[in-house]
């Protein structure tokens, strides 16, 4: 594995790749399943064949003349038009796989697709589920328990929440809204597995409850996926809003549907009802959630950079603005945190601090393992992940959402 100065930026090519299988096996089912999922009309039905053709045998084109972020896309993908999916950055590769995804389907419209998240079914079966029910159920004997061991369970439960990722799911779910669409439970033998690095402690101690002088407290949030993690994510912000943790809380969504299910505001307004109409500290919890989006205690927001193909290193100065003054950011999940470190082949002991140091303000990730990217791990910590594998490659942890982890740089 190489040094934190060399680290090569992660590509598609290499046979046997956790990045290759995402283009060669689960684009193309993420197509069929978007295929099965509507009655699309012949032209949606030609596009996605396109789509499917081109994003497993041909070269990156560009968007088409009318597209109304074309121009943003000629910059963002000037040096990769004309080559391989497989050979450009796979952060770059899968994010213009779900625009022209969106592309195929009309979401951009103009015309009568415009506007229709084709994964909103999947999003919508899980919200649905019966896994959602138990989960808001079991606050109620949650509230009984003393604050710290409140807050804890909040923590994990949003990190956690983290492995109901609808895009890792692929292939093993349908829309059809009658069965739950998680399916990912099955991926861990302990429940929860032990986190491989975590800094929990350090992340409360940036946000101390009680009388705070000065300006007001905010705790920005940026969020993943939809159902089954925004929901604890929004527990927890509930949780530092009641508790005087934070002032206020701003929570980042993405402007369009991205990685099957990343939250967008349909989603958050969603999730927000969702726990709203249910009962007991569910219940309340929505409805305090609800209030505080009415008041501005809550803010949620939308920008065009968090669905680019870019390191947040590399973010405009207008967002990274938002950040400055904060108390904390909370980055979820395996793509942020591919985005935060960025999407390379370092060392796992490579420092989190260091890779992190752009970032405007403290900075805590919250993430199940499910990508090759990973730093900021103890020496002997990897040395038992890799013995622990015995799957031959010793690489399974760092892939398979069975491990998490909160790592956090004041
Ligand atoms: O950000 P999330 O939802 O935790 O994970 C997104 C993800 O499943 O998508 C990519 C494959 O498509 C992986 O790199 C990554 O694990």
């Amino acid at each position: 594995m190489a040094e934190v100065d060399d680290a090569p930026v992660i590509v598609c090519s290499a046979p046997g790749s956790f990045a290759r299988s995402v283009l060669a096996e689960r684009h193309p089912a993420l197509i069929e399943q978007v295929r099965d999922a509507f009655p699309w009309s012949p032209e949606r039905h030609r596009a996605l064949d396109a789509l499917l053709r081109s994003s497993t045998e041909g070269v990156i084109e560009p968007l088409g003349p009318h597209a109304h972020d074309r121009e943003r896309w000629d910059a963002w993908g000037a040096e990769h038009f004309g080559r391989s999916w497989f050979d450009v950055p796979f952060l770059w590769s899968e994010s213009y796989f779900y625009r022209l995804l969106l592309e195929a389907v009309g979401y951009f419209g103009p015309g009568p697709w415009q506007g229709i998240d084709p994964f909103a079914p999947f999003k919508r079966a899980e919200l649905r589920g019966s896994l959602v029910d138990d989960e808001l159920a079991a606050l109620d004997v949650l509230a009984r328990r003393p604050v710290a061991e409140r807050a804890a369970a909040y923590l994990h439960g949003s990190l956690w929440g983290n492995r109901a990722d609808l895009s890792f799911t692929v292939g093993s779910q349908t829309a059809d809204g009658g069965t739950d669409a998680g399916g990912t439970e099955e991926r861990s033998g302990e429940d929860p597995p032990p986190l491989v690095a975590d800094d929990s402690e350090v992340l409360w101690s940036l946000l101390p409850t009680g009388d705070s002088p000065g300006a007001a407290r905010t705790v920005h949030v940026i969020a993943d996926n939809s159902g089954r993690e925004l929901i604890p994510d929004l527990v927890l912000i509930d949780h530092l809003l009641e508790s005087g943790r934070a002032d206020d809380v701003v929570l980042h969504v993405k402007p369009y549907p991205y990685y099957v299910s990343d939250a967008t505001m349909a989603d958050a307004v969603d999730c927000a009802r969702r726990l709203a109409q249910a009962s007991g500290e569910a219940g309340e919890a929505g409805r305090r959630l609800w209030a505080a989006m009415g008041d501005g205690r809550l803010a949620v927001r939308a920008h065009g950079f968090f669905c680019a193909p870019f390191p947040y290193a590399e973010m405009p100065d207008e967002l990274r603005r938002q950040f400055d003054g904060a108390a904390l950011t909370i980055v979820k999940g395996d793509l942020n945190y591919r985005r935060l470190v960025g999407d390379r082949l370092w060392s796992p002991t490579a420092s989190f601090a260091g890779l992190t140091a752009h970032f405007p303000g403290p900075v805590a990730a919250l993430r199940t393992l499910k990508s090759d990217v990973i730093v900021g791990l103890e020496p002997r910590t990897v040395a038992r992940l890799e013995d622990a594998a015995g799957d031959g490659t010793g690489r399974a942890w760092r892939t398979s959402g069975t491990h998490g982890l909160v790592q956090v740089r004041t």
